[in-house]
């Protein structure tokens, strides 16, 4: 899908037709852009427009128009009257559908058009109008609306005197929820919500969204579903933003969220096993443990199988130190298979009765897949995650409901042991790092491995009492 954007330069790039060349990319459209306007403007705000002039902005339309289907047109700042003919004149020789961000002021408050009334001529021609709340109220010659109801109305009213549909924006209001709906001359179309995120590197929000709209309106033919897609795009985007470091004032968000990642997998990771996390609170082994209710022999068995993990966990982050890239991980993680052979192993072989069992199909089927993830250091270490993690989460609250006179007292007393903690922390690091560097498809198997380990989690802790 061709989709072209006619808009202002940002040579800070995240704005204007910098900005709309990534949301294009990033939405899968083929980026085209005419420039109406260089502006010189930065994080912090703009300090000089220069206007293209409209004979020439015509010239980069008709070279385009000549050569080139276009899918969608989106357009963004327009500088001044001129340009504005020249673009209304050359949307008279096109039929694509045209998404118009009627650009008035920059995220810094600098203006960018010089006179709204100019726009009215093109809002006929467009197909959706995507005004911020200044931007309608002006438009419209009113006062912008104080609340979500008023901001609908202005919208609506909009779309009747110009036939048109409206996006309303809620991003300026105060509150936890942003709002955007598609406003017909008659009913609100759709509406679709996103949190807050709390960040001040909202530059471009408008831009971005305007043209993720109109590639994917080209790929799907439906506004409501170009919304909602365009929105879920633009608020990952949002929530990346902070992981980029442009600027000291108002910076871009992240285009390219989706494929470089926010950086950081950990919270995602600790809500897709939120479902798992409260079956492990849930069994009757973990309950009965911190009310030392649990049957002496349940406890042995699990403390038998644990031993035989153990023995293979330690020999699996002796392999992902082998693997390990670089030197830090290389000692961290042989420094934890070492600490579980000589301290880990020992103390449970305290607590064993006598002999050693033989392991359980729970215990082979965690080892085997724990074995089985080396196809790269970071599947490895993503699937060795859960064990240090979730025994640190389970393990604190265990430690919190143990006492002098707890039947597993001297059990969970080791639960309390703020350097597992710390080795927690440090393995989430390790993993953070891989991720990092890992592609796509590798992130995915980086996920697929933890979740997996956290399942045998489960099935681990349910054994003892024949519930896996
Ligand atoms: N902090 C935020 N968290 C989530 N979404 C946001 C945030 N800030 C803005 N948005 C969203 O960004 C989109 C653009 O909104 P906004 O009303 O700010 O447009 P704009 O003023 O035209 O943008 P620009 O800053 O590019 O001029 C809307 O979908 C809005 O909900
Ligand atoms: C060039 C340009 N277009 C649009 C905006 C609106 O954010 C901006 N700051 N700069």
């Amino acid at each position: 899908m061709n989709i072209l954007s006619i808009a202002g330069s940002d040579p800070s790039g995240g704005a204007g037709i910098q900005a709309d060349l990534k949301a294009i990319a990033a939405n899968g459209g083929y980026g085209m852009a005419v420039i109406t306007a260089l502006t010189a403007q930065n994080t912090r705000g703009v300090s000089g427009v220069q206007a293209i002039s409209g004979d020439f902005v015509t010239a980069q339309l008709e070279a385009i128009s000549a050569d080139v289907r276009v899918d969608a047109v989106k357009i963004g700042m327009l500088a001044n009257q001129e340009i504005i003919n020249a673009v209304a004149a050359w949307l008279d020789t096109v039929d694509a559908p045209v998404v118009l961000d009627p650009v008035m002021v920059a995220t810094s408050g600098d203006r960018l058009l010089e006179d709204a009334a100019a726009l009215r001529p093109l809002l006929d021609r467009a197909a959706v109008i995507t005004p911020n709340i200044i931007e309608l109220a002006a438009l419209l010659g009113t006062e912008p609306a104080g609340e979500w109801a008023g901001v609908l109305e202005q919208a609506q009213r909009l779309a009747q005197e110009h036939d048109v549909l409206v996006l309303a924006k809620g991003g300026h209001l105060a509150g936890e929820d942003c709002p955007d709906a598609l406003v017909s001359t008659s009913e609100v179309l759709a509406e679709f919500s996103a949190p807050r995120v709390a960040t001040k590197n909202t530059h471009g929000t408008g831009c971005t969204l305007s043209s993720a709209i109109a590639t994917r309106f080209a790929a799907t033919g439906d506004w409501a579903q170009a919304l909602e897609e365009a929105k879920s795009y633009l608020h990952r985007a949002i929530a990346g933003a902070d992981a980029l470091q442009v600027g000291g004032g108002h910076g871009p968000v992240n285009h390219f969220v989706d494929f470089f990642g926010a950086g950081d997998p950990m919270d995602a990771w600790w809500e897709d096993i939120a479902g798992l996390r409260a079956g492990i609170d849930d069994l009757e082994f973990i309950v009965q443990l911190a009310d030392g209710s649990l049957d002496r022999a349940k406890f042995d068995y699990y403390l038998a199988q644990d031993a035989l993990y153990l023995q293979h966990y330690a020999q699996v982050l002796a392999q992902a130190s082998t693997l390990a890239p670089e030197l830090d991980s290389q000692r961290f993680w042989a420094k934890g298979a070492g600490e579980i052979l000589e301290g880990e192993l020992q103390l449970h072989r305290s607590h064993l009765v006598e002999g050693q069992a033989n392991p359980s199909a729970t215990t082979l089927n965690y080892v085997n897949h724990l074995h089985a993830s080396n196809a790269s250091y970071g599947e490895l270490i993503a699937a060795i995650l859960p064990c240090y993690w979730l025994y640190q989460d389970i393990g604190n609250r265990l430690a919190a409901a143990n006492h002098e006179a707890h039947p597993y007292n001297d059990w969970l007393a080791t639960y309390a042991d703020p350097g597992f903690d710390e080795a927690t922390a440090q393995a989430k690091d390790m993993v953070r790092q891989a991720y990092r560097l890992a592609d796509p498809a590798q992130r995915e198997r980086m996920r697929a491995a933890f979740i997996r380990s956290s399942e045998h989690e489960l099935a681990f802790f349910a054994q003892a009492h024949g519930s896996e």
